[in-house]
């Protein structure tokens, strides 16, 4: 028998009905009580770590879930962590990132609809988590709607459908038929490493998506306050060169050492800077390029290479690097 802890963290799987609307305020006991009673294969401790709506999720909190993975870490066989949908696959990511060279799952859930509601989803998702939860596999991943999505790869792409979350740029790790796991891909087997908790996050991070007519002045104040900008920019990550050119300003944030990544606001295929004018000018080795990483994955990643170096060149290194399958580029 597996041993399991599930850690909850809020969000609408936890929610009742409060004065201003939905609001997370379940325990942990209330929550496992879901799960089958008489099950053979899992036995399931709990522990409320938070209880937030995912919108009000801040670094300072991925930080505590991942202490509390590496906490528990020898004492469980795997990790369900119950979260809001809003914002959990930043979580995922984040996860990823601060939790490496795990021999166990950590696996991320939640609901579009509260556990106690009929037709709500919870039930179905924290099931199939616990399940995977029990696999012999290393990683983060996110269980919802019957998918296994690796932990770096997945977004929010419905705001109501049960369906919520896609795997992009990534196939499925694996899905649910009935109470069978069904891999798509060979997964790695699981290596005896030695786990890391890697936590200096530095949250000095914007992320700017352009229109047409974003403003140049806007980098002002971006280079005073943040020690990294990810900029969301057209098709492979195209960069106004004409009128309100961003190009100059571009250069003077990386002149005053604030570590630039250009993405693209496209949902698949990634970006691609050696097409485009900025990639060129600019000087590809200053700039950071996305390559396939969503930006759920890329925010987190550039807090994460900021509270390990200063250095532009080590950062991007790290940025360019695949960790956790977040990147095939
Ligand atoms: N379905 C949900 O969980 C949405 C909620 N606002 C949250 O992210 O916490």
């Amino acid at each position: 028998m597996k041993k399991i802890l599930l850690l909850a963290t809020g969000g609408t799987i936890a929610s009742v009905v409060g004065e201003d609307g939905l609001t997370p305020g379940m325990t942990a006991d209330e929550l496992i009580s879901y799960l089958p009673a008489h099950n053979h294969l899992y036995q399931v401790d709990s522990k409320v770590l938070m209880e937030i709506d995912s919108t009000n999720m801040q670094p300072e909190f991925w930080v505590r879930i991942a202490e509390a993975v590496y906490k528990n870490y020898d004492d469980y066989d795997g990790f369900v962590i119950t979260h809001g949908t809003d914002t959990m696959s930043y979580t995922s990511a984040a996860l990823s990132y601060m939790l490496q060279n795990m021999s166990k799952p950590v696996v991320i859930t939640g609901s579009q609809v509260p556990i106690h509601n009929n037709h709500t989803d919870a039930i179905h998702n924290m099931r199939n988590a616990a399940q995977f939860a029990c696999e012999n596999i290393g990683g983060v991943f996110i269980v919802f709607d019957g998918k296994v999505i690796n932990g770096t790869r997945a977004v929010k792409v419905r705001t109501r459908s049960y369906d919520a979350f896609e795997s992009i740029n990534h196939p499925y790790v694996a899905y649910f038929e009935g109470d069978e796991i069904k891999y798509t891909t060979s997964v790695a087997p699981v290596q005896n490493q030695e786990m890391m908790l890697d936590i200096s996050l530095c949250p000095d991070v914007f992320l700017l998506k352009l229109h047409p007519g974003t403003k140049p002045e806007l980098f002002d104040y971006l280079k005073q306050h943040y020690k990294g900008v990810i900029i969301e920019g057209f098709g492979l990550g195209g960069v106004p060169t004409q009128g309100r050119n961003l190009l100059p300003k571009i250069i003077e944030l990386i002149e005053a050492g604030v570590a630039v990544v250009i993405t693209t606001q496209c949902l698949e295929e990634g970006g691609d800077l050696t097409l485009y004018e900025v990639g060129r000018r600019v000087g590809r080795e200053q700039i950071i390029s996305s390559k396939d990483m969503n930006k759920e994955a890329i925010v987190p990643k550039l807090m994460w290479a900021l509270g390990k170096s200063n250095d532009l060149k080590e950062i991007k290194e790290l940025m360019e690097t695949s960790i956790a399958d977040d990147t095939t580029l």
